[in-house]
């Protein structure tokens, strides 16, 4: 569609912060469409008319600001792209958290901690089925570990997702591997979700009980004393991470990197571990150092928050039958399954 024709079909554009810290305001549409990226913040309201579709506005404009922003991470300016359609003004988002499937040492039963291994068999159906629980929840943006089980949990979940958007780990440990990692194409662009991978996010180092079989570690060690290694607050396992100690880096890196996308209305997964998700879990509902010693995470089951008002509010049991039994819908969510539903038929 000629730019032309998507300025008459759109209402108000605002571009502001970023390095030129200049704005320009153009004629746009009322439905409304979110970017952030780089520093800038643009609201993009469309015309409710139906004779331009909605992705090949998103895609003008999406270039438009790409040649007006000197860096813009295609992807990631992207996938801060929300659309409201209720024209809800208080943002709501999604937090879905799932602890890996069933990794090789969980099978044998022993301390996994930092140690990366892959998922079993069975840990791959769990991811898979997953998925299919969370389905119908939006995702924009993803988390996960730097540990292979919490990633390939993450990517095998995404292959039963409705949206059918592609997730695509983003690399920048070096200006090269971004650079050799870009994507040159708004189209494809648009069908994928940034995966980011955080070492902050890995399970807690189990120190000297890396490798041991746990069943004899408590008849070393005696059941108390693992049972307080393995789920106190702040006892660490020798030379090992209290849950203290691995909240410090993974609750802080939530708040830090995941925290500020979910204000901005993104829907995040994040993919991690036991002990690393119990801390941010403890964090999320304000649990005390005593509620988290009970706190356990079985392995491949997703958890569903929803962010609102600067509050986690926890929807429905993952432990329920049917993926409508799983979790308590929102307003929100349920128009987005129907849209999706919509877009199926
Ligand atoms: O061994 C580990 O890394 C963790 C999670 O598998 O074990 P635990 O559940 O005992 O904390």
């Amino acid at each position: 569609m000629a730019a032309g024709a998507l300025h008459r079909s759109i209402r108000t554009i605002q571009l502001h912060g970023g390095s030129n810290d200049s704005a320009s305001t153009k004629e746009f549409g009322n439905s409304s469409l979110k970017f952030i990226s780089k520093g800038f913040t643009v609201d993009v309201k469309f015309l409710s008319d139906r004779s331009h579709s909605f992705s090949h506005c998103k895609m003008h404009v999406i270039r438009a600001i790409s040649s007006h922003a000197s860096v813009v991470d295609p992807i990631l300016s992207t996938s801060h792209v929300t659309t409201n359609f209720n024209q809800n003004t208080s943002i709501e988002s999604s937090l879905i958290l799932i602890r890996h499937g069933e990794s090789m040492w969980n099978e044998k039963n022993l301390f996994t901690g930092s140690v990366d291994v892959p998922l079993t068999k069975r840990g791959i159906e769990e991811a898979i089925e997953a998925g299919k629980r969370i389905s119908s929840i939006p995702v924009n943006m993803i988390y996960t570990s730097a540990l292979i089980r919490a990633q390939m949990t993450a990517m095998l979940a995404m292959t039963q997702h409705r949206q059918k958007k592609i997730p695509i780990i983003m690399h920048d440990e070096s200006i090269q591997a971004k650079e050799w990692s870009q994507i040159f194409s708004e189209e494809t662009i648009q069908q994928s979700i940034p995966v980011i991978t955080a070492w902050q996010l890995n399970e807690r180092m189990y120190g000297k009980l890396q490798g041991l079989n746990k069943e004899e570690t408590v008849v070393k060690y005696g059941k108390e004393k693992v049972h307080e290694w393995r789920r106190s607050f702040d006892s660490p396992p020798p030379n090992g991470e209290s849950l203290e100690m691995c909240s410090q880096r993974a609750v802080a890196y939530f708040k830090e990197n995941i925290e500020p996308q979910l204000q901005n209305g993104r829907n995040i997964m994040v993919a991690a571990h036991g002990n690393s998700l119990r801390s941010i879990i403890m964090y999320l509902e304000k649990l005390t150092s005593q509620e988290v010693t009970n706190l356990e995470l079985s392995t491949g089951v997703p958890l569903l928050y929803i962010y609102k008002h600067g509050e986690f509010l926890k929807r429905g049991s993952p432990v329920g039958p049917t993926e409508y039994g799983v979790y308590a819908y929102t307003r929100n969510l349920a128009l987005y399954r129907q849209k999706l539903d919509e877009m199926v038929q």
